[in-house]
This record gives structure tokens, C-alpha cells and sequence, in this order.
């Protein structure tokens, strides 16, 4: 078909040519297409330039510009625009919570990022989440709630800050690498957080995500305490979680602590987007030799068993650890490296699963105050 002259177009007729058009864009992020989403917004031919307009109800910064990549060349082709002024705003939905819980002010959505064992890397995988989902468009805030070693604050650089309360009553939370947080390792030091025991630092945690003043946040990040015991279990059933994470490494006893991870939330109905496969290969900094010195295929059978998903598999690299030790996550201090990619696939992933499993809320009914 030979493209026409802008001016024989009429508006219908460009909006059908270009409705077409994103009607056929695949990707992986999209169960239903554009036009069933009803994401162009606005569309108009001035002077030569198609402009385009989009909104879309999860972060999908990466999916656009993947849009971009593959459908501009038709779209000038077919309207006979020279240039196209491309826009994308988000209207990320607020999605229903377990037993349709109430909201927390200001919060649409509660990602849990969780692990069954310790030390697999759920804390730096959650504050690189967190900062990947801000970068594909959303508004992002992070609770960690890992009373027994609270590392977002020094993984954001955000350590020795402590919260104002401007009413007497609630906190101000801190703002680090534009990520609004709250975290236990603001207030106590980490010796007095040793010393809580379950109901007290379940309290304490509920108490910190009530009384936190967070402002519009399209997703929380919630930093779990590791393990499956009853402090994760009263946070599994007395947040208003959307969704969760389960972090392992490709390790036999990982592996077995994340089952156990996927049937708590199983229990409590909170739906498991997938699981996020962390160390998965060591890549050495010296040679970039490969090798999985955690085995490997784990992670694979346990998604079959669950009936969940492989979210990410992320590489054990020096890097990843030292920007993290510098108070500044990867993604923020190499926005445009290999691991920077990895994370905001798995943040767009994330944010997509959420939607396409989820039944959205009306936002003028979502928020109650609690
Ligand atoms: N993929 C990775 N590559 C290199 N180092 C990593 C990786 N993931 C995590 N680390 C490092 O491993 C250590 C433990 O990670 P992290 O604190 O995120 O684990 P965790 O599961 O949250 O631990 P805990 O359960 O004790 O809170 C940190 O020093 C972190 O920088």
C-alpha cells in the first residue's frame, strides 16, 4: 500500500491506520494488544509530524521504546508523516489485594519481595527493583522490612538519615535516589532490632507501614524478613500485598527454603508473580568466563512444580556488590550497563504480571486509610 499525503487524511482515518498499526506490536509484556487496551490517547497530523500519545495502567518505559524501535517506519509509511512526536504518560492501576483488603494512603500497589533462606540476595534484588521500576516510569517507594538486618538504608546510601515527624504522629519518609523509604534501620540501631522477638517486630513493621506519611506511590517495594516463620507469615496476612517475590540462589537448599516461601503465600492467597533466580551464573570481572558455581536448573523446577514463573536469572558479579556497598544500586550507577537491562526487564515484567493477573480498582474507591 503507498503511503497517502497527510492532508487526504481524515482524523478517522489516521486514528484506524495508526490503531492498526499498534494493534499488531507484540510483547512479552502484553497478554492483550495495545488498541485493546485502549493505550492511544491522543493522535494527530500537524505540519509533517504524527503526534502520538499513549497511556498505559503498568510501568512500560522498555515496551515503548521497543514500540518506537519497530513500528515507527510503518507508521511514517503508512500516514506519510516525516517525523513522529512520541509520548507516554502512565496511569499505573491500582490493583485488588488479598480478601480485598483496605489500602494504605497513597499506595496503589504492595510488591513483597521475599526468600526463604538468608543472605540470597532479596535486599539488593528489592532496592534494584525498586529503582528499575522508577525508571521505567513509575512512582516507586520501598518499606524494608527486614527487622533482623535492615540493609536498604545503606544500600541507598540513605544510612545515619533519620525520619522527621512533622505531626507528632506519623514519619516523613526519606528520600533516597528519588525512591521515597522507610526502613527500621532508620530508627534502632541494628543491635536493639536483634533483640525483638516475633509479635513485637511484627508490631513494629505494621506500625512503620501504617504510620509512614508516603506520598503517591504507584508501587511499594516491601524488603520481607528471610525466612518462612511467623513474622512473615503476620506480614503475609495483614498487609495489603498485590503481589510477591520469591528470591533464591540455583542452590539445592535455597531452592527448598523458596518452596517453602511459595506455599506461605500460597496459604495466605497472596499470588506469587514468579520467582527471581539471583547469582544464577558467576561472571568473573577479570575474563567474563561463565560458570554456575551454585549448579544450575534449579530454579527451572521449581517454577514447573508451582506453576509460577522464572522472573530473572541474575549474575553473581563483583559489580552488582560493590555499587551496592557505595550506596548507589546499579541501576542508578550504570544505567546503561547489561545489569542495568536485566533489572528493568525484570521490573517491567514485574509490573505487567501484576496487571494481567490482578483485577484493577477504581481510584476513587481503592484508598481507605487504615
Ligand atoms: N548478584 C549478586 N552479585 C554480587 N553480589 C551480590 C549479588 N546479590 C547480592 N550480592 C551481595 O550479597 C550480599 C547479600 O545480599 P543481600 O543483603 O541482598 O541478601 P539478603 O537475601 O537480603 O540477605 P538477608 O536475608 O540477610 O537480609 C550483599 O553484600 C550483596 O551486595
Amino acid at each position: 500500500m503507498g503511503s497517502q499525503s497527510p492532508s487526504q487524511q481524515s482524523p478517522e482515518a489516521l486514528r484506524a491506520l495508526v490503531v492498526g498499526t499498534l494493534a499488531a506490536f507484540e510483547h512479552p509484556t502484553l497478554e492483550r494488544n495495545l488498541t485493546a487496551l485502549k493505550a492511544l490517547h491522543h493522535c494527530a497530523l500537524i505540519d509533517d509530524t504524527l503526534y502520538l500519545e499513549l497511556v498505559m495502567p503498568f510501568a512500560w518505559q522498555q515496551g515503548f521504546e521497543q514500540l518506537q524501535e519497530q513500528v515507527s517506519g510503518e507508521l511514517l509509511r503508512l500516514t506519510g508523516a516525516q517525523a513522529i512526536g512520541w509520548k507516554l504518560h502512565h496511569q499505573i492501576a491500582t490493583l485488588k489485594r488479598v480478601k480485598s483488603q483496605p489500602g494504605i494512603n497513597g499506595i496503589k500497589n504492595i510488591i513483597a519481595v521475599s526468600s526463604g533462606k538468608g543472605g540470597v540476595g532479596k535486599s539488593s534484588t528489592a532496592v534494584n527493583l525498586a529503582l528499575a521500576l522508577a525508571a521505567e516510569g513509575a512512582r516507586v517507594g520501598v518499606l524494608d522490612a527486614d527487622i533482623y538486618g535492615p540493609s536498604v538504608p545503606s544500600m541507598l546510601g540513605s544510612d545515619g538519615e533519620r525520619p522527621t515527624s512533622p505531626d507528632g504522629t506519623h514519619m516523613a519518609p526519606i528520600m533516597a535516589h528519588g525512591l521515597a523509604t522507610n526502613s527500621i534501620g532508620y530508627l534502632v540501631t541494628d543491635d536493639n532490632a536483634m533483640v525483638w522477638r516475633g509479635p513485637m517486630a511484627s508490631k513494629a513493621l505494621l506500625q512503620l507501614l501504617n504510620e509512614t506519611l508516603w506520598p503517591d506511590v504507584d508501587y511499594l517495594v516491601l524488603d520481607m524478613p528471610p525466612g518462612t516463620g511467623d513474622i512473615q507469615l503476620t506480614l503475609a496476612q495483614n498487609v495489603p500485598v498485590t503481589g510477591a517475590l520469591v528470591v533464591t540462589t540455583p542452590q539445592d537448599i535455597a531452592l527448598i527454603d523458596a518452596r517453602k516461601g511459595i506455599v506461605m503465600f500460597n496459604k495466605v492467597n497472596v499470588p506469587v508473580l514468579g520467582i527471581v533466580e539471583n547469582m544464577s551464573m558467576h561472571i568473573c570481572s577479570q575474563c567474563g568466563h561463565q560458570e554456575p558455581i551454585f549448579g544450575s536448573g534449579g530454579a527451572e523446577g521449581l517454577v514447573e512444580q508451582y506453576h509460577t514463573q522464572l522472573l530473572s536469572q541474575l549474575p553473581l558479579h563483583i559489580t552488582l556488590r560493590e555499587d551496592l556497598d557505595c550506596g548507589q544500586p546499579t541501576v542508578i550507577r550504570r544505567p546503561d550497563s547489561e545489569f542495568t537491562a536485566l533489572y528493568r526487564q525484570l521490573a517491567g515484567r514485574v509490573a505487567a504480571q501484576l496487571y494481567w493477573r490482578g483485577e484493577v480498582i477504581p481510584d476513587d474507591i481503592a484508598f481507605r486509610a487504615v
